[in-house]
């Protein structure tokens, strides 16, 4: 007879009573206290993990570029630890479907699914934390009055983009800086998705949406999503003038 090998604690299991919800197997390895060994030890994920040197990343010359043409982009931003916490978590949300501002859907402008980054979210939240970071350095360095930030994982199925818009609806203002962070790995032309930018000089910017770059505009400027021929993920972002709004999310 084969002999099983398990890591089940036998002694827990009895028959009246079978391994169900109520009754879960255990599963871990007993490691004796008596062992030399230290326990093994796992880092888990901290907001030191997404910490960016802003300063290093943005040189004098693109701060310039951003006063000047409204937008630049930064390539490689997080460490690998953080990209990858980042992928997984964009991979187990549930979407919602996201509203134009007068709160319908026509999926034919906006066809994004998103879902608002609360501090329930592990990655995303200390994604928001560097976010921040970066908001004080645009508010040290071109007095940009930003009073907090705001983002969403956003994921666009096939078929679907974001038709032209400016992320201040007529009359409103309360959008400083909008900045997009992508998630996908070996994005190529082909998988469409590009966001294009029309910059404070009316010239137009094709941005391919890579892993790990992030783009930063004037949230005054138009730009629009193209189709996506694969599923395209990212976290929108925006850095408000104004002070905290509740997410609606939350409300209801
Ligand atoms: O995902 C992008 O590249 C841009 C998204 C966007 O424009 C928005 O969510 O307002
Ligand atoms: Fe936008």
């Amino acid at each position: 007879m084969t002999k099983i090998i398990s890591n089940l604690d036998v002694t827990k299991l009895v028959v009246d009573n079978p391994i169900g919800k109520d009754n879960p197997p255990l599963l871990s390895v007993h490691l004796s206290t008596h062992d030399d060994q230290p326990l093994p030890t796992q880092h888990l994920l901290q907001s030191s993990d997404f910490e960016v040197n802003w300063e290093n990343k943005l040189t004098d010359s693109q701060l310039d570029k951003l006063v000047d043409s409204g937008w630049l982009i930064i390539d490689n931003v997080f460490e690998q630890k953080a990209l990858l916490a980042l992928q997984a978590e964009s991979g187990f949300i549930k979407y919602r479907d996201a509203q134009l501002t007068a709160g319908i859907r026509i999926s034919d402008i906006r066809g994004d699914k998103i879902r608002w980054i609360t501090k329930d979210f592990f990655a995303g939240f200390y994604y928001l934390q560097s976010i921040n970071a970066l908001a004080t350095l645009f508010n040290q360095s071109l007095f940009t009055g930003i009073r907090h930030s705001e983002a969403h994982y956003a994921y666009y199925p096939v078929g679907f983009g974001y038709q032209w818009h400016s992320d201040n609806p007529a009359g409103r203002d309360e959008r400083v800086i909008s900045a997009v962070f992508y998630l996908n790995d070996e994005w190529t032309p082909s998988d469409g998705g590009t966001l294009e930018i029309v910059d404070k000089y009316g010239v137009h910017h094709n941005v391919m949406p890579v892993a790990n770059r992030l783009v930063i505009f004037d949230s005054d400027l138009q730009h629009q999503v193209q189709i996506a021929h694969r599923q395209r993920y990212s976290i929108a972002t925006w850095m408000r003038r104004d002070g905290l709004v509740p997410f609606i999310e939350d409300i209801i």
